[in-house]
């Protein structure tokens, strides 16, 4: 293994593997701390949810997942969290890293949550979401992590004890060679952790190279374009130009969505428009009663007869405060991602065999309520939504998953996903 990358959240691991994929790495993600051994891959990608868990159950888990990615013998360790920074002043991001800094007894590393190819650019160590700073972004109303500073540079120093410094622009534009001097300098000036700019492809490519032979980078899920170019040139890897096969796989196709995000919304209105079958979630019948997990399943399975079946409890955010008012945040997302791991469990139980799933939380329920153990990645959807071969625990037939983050795909995502599969159907 080359690579071993620690994953805050399940959506954002299908994210940094497809790009390591894209590159020509073999990569395959496992779901959860590893109980046994790691398969063979030039990387692993360990998904865990510890974004907005207590900072020392965060540490704690991703210094376990450390263990099994270095006994495995990874040269590099990534530490993989949102590409709009989704943190609190408790953590995660600093804590985690503090930690696997220690662990790994580096003195240096980067962070550096850009993705261009989604709109997410770091400049002058400000995180900007499409053409706004992220604090006018939506991400200024996140419920658990609400980020009202661009400024990472601030943001980090107020989760560390370590000193946060800034590897500018104008250092990664003069290429690898000037961006690893420029670290080596702040390294010198008792930086430990350097917000890196970055604003397009380019400039990944380049903190790849620069920071390739670092123990440990720290970013979203766009550093990770720039790594596998960087293995090749040091020898370490030759890059497959089938890393993202997929044995095609037969079978009905359906969605579930869970993921209220602006893109999703966009993405279950469109699908509604073109005259998709679908089911709807209500949350508030559920709660009642009046409607329950196995009936929303067997009027999907109903549906699926017709063709691929969208079941969605996405609504607008004045319909999901409503709800979260009627129930509790808490207790009304659970409820939701119960419900729609039942339906998902049953569809697949009724033969459903390429099944995209919308949200993180929401994919985190669904993985686990079909008992999946291990992804392998495939083909890329949109950036940073690629298709996966789910192997589970009980074995069996090959099943494809698409596990999409909320804020990501275009509002055709669904259909464009299901179409990718189809030849094979
Ligand atoms: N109609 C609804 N009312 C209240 N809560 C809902 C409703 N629909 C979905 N939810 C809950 O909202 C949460 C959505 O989170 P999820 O992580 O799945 O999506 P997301 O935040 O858009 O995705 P990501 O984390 O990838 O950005 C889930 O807990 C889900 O159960
Ligand atoms: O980096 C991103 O934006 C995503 O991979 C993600 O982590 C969403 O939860």
């Amino acid at each position: 293994m080359i690579l071993g990358v620690i994953a805050d959240d399940f959506t954002g691991a299908t994210d940094v593997a497809s790009m390591l994929v894209r590159a020509g790495m073999r990569t395959v993600q496992v779901l959860g701390v590893p109980q046994g051994p790691l398969p063979e891959a030039d990387a692993v990608v360990v998904a865990l949810k510890t974004r907005t868990i207590a900072p020392e159950a965060a540490v704690e888990q991703s210094l376990a997942a450390l263990a099994a990615l270095r006994a495995a013998g990874a040269r590099q360790i990534y530490f993989k969290y949102c590409s709009t920074f989704d943190s609190t002043p408790r953590g995660n991001i600093g804590p985690v890293t503090d930690a696997l800094m220690r662990a790994l007894d580096t003195d240096l590393t980067i962070a550096c949550p850009a993705f261009p190819e989604n709109g997410r650019t770091v400049f002058k160590g400000h995180l900007f979401v499409g053409d706004a700073l992220l604090s006018d972004s939506g991400m200024r109303q996140h419920p658990l992590t609400p980020m009202t500073d661009a400024n990472l540079v601030r943001v980090l120093q107020a989760q560390t004890a370590q000193r946060v410094g800034l590897l500018r622009h104008d250092a990664v534009a003069m290429g690898a060679d000037a961006a690893r001097e420029r670290l080596k300098g702040l390294q010198a000036e008792g930086v430990r952790i350097a917000i890196a700019d970055a604003v397009d492809n380019d400039d990944l490519l380049t903190l790849g190279e620069a920071c390739a032979d670092l123990p440990l980078i720290t970013a979203g899920s766009g550093v990770a374009l720039g790594l596998p170019p960087a293995y090749a040139r040091r020898g370490w890897l030759q890059p497959d130009a089938q890393a993202a096969a997929l044995p095609p796989v037969r079978g009905a196709s359906a969605v579930v969505s869970g993921s209220c995000s602006q893109a999703t919304n966009a993405q279950v209105a469109h699908w509604l428009q073109a005259g998709g079958a679908a089911v709807q979630v209500d949350p508030l019948a559920l709660h009642q009663g009046t409607d329950t997990a196995q009936m929303l399943l067997s009027k999907a399975k109903q549906a699926l007869n017709d063709g691929p079946v969208l079941v969605y409890a996405t609504a607008a955010p004045d319909r999901v405060g409503a709800v979260q008012q009627a129930l509790g945040v808490q207790a009304a997302g659970e409820l939701v991602e119960q419900a729609l791991a039942h339906v998902a469990r049953g569809l697949v139980d009724a033969g459903v065999r390429r099944l995209v799933v919308a949200g993180g939380e929401t994919s985190g329920a669904v993985v686990q309520a079909l008992d999946v153990t291990q992804l392998r990645i495939g083909p890329s959807i949109c950036p940073g939504v690629p298709w996966t071969g789910a192997r589970t625990a009980q074995g069996g037939d090959e099943l494809l998953l698409a596990l999409k983050s909320g804020n990501f795909g275009g509002p055709d995502f669904f259909r464009e996903a299901l179409a990718m599969t189809e030849v094979a159907a």
